[in-house]
């Protein structure tokens, strides 16, 4: 359903939006469990540093209770509320690619809390780990040129392995320009 109001947004539906959903339905899901201790000292640390996610979107459930997760909104970083039943939808560097740019990945980080611990889930959903993931064709032009390389789980492993990612994130490696 998301996917489908994406692919819309993006004028891809009348014209190449078979392909698409088909691979989006045969598409991987990684789901993450994270438990931040709570922290004597929150000011000193963070429960997850600076970070976009890998894939094209993430449903978070964040905990109900005990909030942390922060976003980057114009320079500065803005505290999720957590809202009763219902999940955050984070976009990923793979749509942020896939739109060629339309849609941005969110960087995001966790704060620790200095009496509770927090819990929150996280499912990562893109393309098929084999699939590579590259702009759109629909949504590359002269006056929109393709912004980004091909992009694979591959790529990403190497990334991770590679002394780059200390220097830019992963998304940045994956620039054209
Ligand atoms: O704990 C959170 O709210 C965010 C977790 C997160 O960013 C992640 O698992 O990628
Ligand atoms: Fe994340």
């Amino acid at each position: 359903m998301l996917v489908e109001a994406i692919l819309e947004g993006l004028g891809l539906v009348e014209n190449d939006s078979f392909d698409h959903f088909k691979e989006f339905e045969d598409g991987s899901q990684l789901i993450v469990a994270n438990y931040y201790p709570s922290c004597p000292e929150p000011d000193l640390t963070l429960g997850m540093p600076p970070h976009s996610d890998y894939g094209f979107l993430t449903l978070l459930l964040q905990d109900q209770e005990v909030k942390g997760l922060q976003i980057q909104h114009d320079g500065r970083w803005v505290t999720v509320e957590p809202i009763p039943n219902s999940f955050v939808v984070n976009v990923g560097d793979h749509l942020e690619i896939f739109s060629n740019g339309r849609y941005k990945s969110v960087i995001h980080r966790v704060l620790v809390n200095p009496l509770k611990p927090r819990i929150s889930i996280a499912s990562l959903h893109s393309l098929p780990f084999n699939s590579m993931i590259r702009p759109s064709p629909k949504l590359v032009s002269d006056a929109s040129p393709r912004l980004y390389k091909d992009t694979d789980f591959a790529s990403f492993i190497e990334y991770m392995a590679s002394h780059e990612h200390k220097n830019k994130n992963f998304l940045e490696s994956r620039r054209l320009t």
